[in-house]
């Protein structure tokens, strides 16, 4: 697409997208010159709420001094990409659209749509998520993208031949998918017990109101956000009680969701190295991988990039948490800014 059309399409942006750009901006602005604080005269007694309030933000804000915004960060982060290939790695739920109650209705905006859209016309573009690929594709709707569902283990890549990624699994896992690329699924014999666990699961916890649980093809989501917090101990038995059967799957954590999965040794840090070798990145110096994600899912892909000492890891979070990412994010309008810098970072640099 010419930059004349990329130009237009950039002023058409809707004025919702401004005026969230415009608030990040200004709670930045106001982050930076944090310092000048002391100078205040001494505020007076402050009411319980607002002391609360604020003794959350001085954490946050001791939190970002070792996980930095990637937002005021982004003119030191990318000063070294100029000469490298960056490739963006995203995850979909808390990253591109906000947590809500109903896993299904995890609607993506279209801002936040079109800044992905724009930074995938630049740079190959990945959403890796736990959901099912086909499920992810129907939230975000873009062909300019790369899509991996199932922690990792569902990954549709360009046709390109793979170098000596595990080659083994590779030989075993790889379905050739005429012109649209190339699917790998390292998961794809769990896939009958992946079926029973989940009608089992739906069986035996059906009593429990609130409690959703979501096939995601390779792996199983058992949400709790909407149940009874009082009837949260008995669905963790009943999935224990029903996974002691099942000793080849592993039991993981999410937002408010217990998720089961193979228990193989794939997840989205090694989905991130199989892109990148299979999109022709593989080589350290050259390309500069970003990844940015909310959950502990996303940590295996943080914990890669600093093996590798490559790229940077961003993290998505309104509150401190422990984690490997280097640079943050507090939200997913924050994501969408940071996505829509790096956009015209390339566009004027090009
Ligand atoms: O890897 P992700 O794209 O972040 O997917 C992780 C899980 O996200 C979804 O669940 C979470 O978001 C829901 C919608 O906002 C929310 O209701 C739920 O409580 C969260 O855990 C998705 O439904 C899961 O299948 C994914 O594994």
């Amino acid at each position: 697409m010419g930059l004349e059309r990329l130009r237009a399409q950039e002023i058409e942006t809707n004025s919702t997208e401004k005026e969230v750009i415009d608030e990040n901006e200004e709670r930045i602005a106001k982050m930076s010159s944090r310092d000048c604080r002391c100078d205040e005269p001494t505020r007076e007694l402050q009411s319980n709420e607002d002391a609360v309030e604020s003794s959350a933000e001085e954490a946050y804000a001791a939190w970002m001094v070792k996980h930095p915004s990637a937002l005021i960060a982004f003119d030191r982060m990318m000063s070294i990409a100029k000469e490298k290939m960056v490739v963006v790695f995203l995850d979909y739920d808390g990253t591109l659209s906000p947590i809500v109650d109903d896993p299904d209705r995890a609607f993506m905006s279209d801002s936040m749509r079109s800044a992905v859209n724009k930074v995938a016309q630049y740079f190959p573009t990945c959403i890796i998520s736990g959901r099912r690929r086909d499920k992810v594709y129907e939230f975000v709707k873009l062909t300019n993208v790369y899509y991996v569902g199932s922690h990792g283990m569902d990954i549709m890549a360009p046709l390109k031949p793979v170098d000596e990624i595990d080659s083994a699994l590779h030989e075993q896992a790889i379905k050739e998918k005429g012109n649209e690329g190339v699917l790998f699924q390292p998961a794809e014999e769990y896939l009958p017990m992946i079926e029973e666990v989940y009608s089992e699961l739906k069986e035996k916890t059906k009593e429990i109101q609130g409690v959703l649980i979501e096939n995601n093809k390779f792996c199983i989501s058992v949400h709790f956000r909407r149940v009874d917090e009082e009837d949260w101990s008995l669905l963790e038995n009943q999935v224990m009680d029903t996974m002691k059967n099942y000793p080849a799957l592993l039991i993981t954590r999410g937002r408010k969701v217990i998720e089961i999965r193979p228990s193989i040794k794939w997840d989205k840090g090694r989905a991130l190295e199989y892109l990148l070798e299979t999109l022709g990145f593989g080589n350290n110096d050259e390309t500069l991988p970003l990844y940015i994600g909310d959950d502990r899912t996303d940590e295996d892909a943080f914990k890669v990039l600093q093996r590798r000492g490559q790229g940077y890891p961003i993290i998505v979070s309104s509150v401190p948490k422990d984690t490997e990412a280097s640079y943050s994010l507090r939200d997913p309008s924050e994501v969408m800014s940071f996505l829509l810098h790096l956009f015209r970072w390339k566009r004027d640099s090009s």
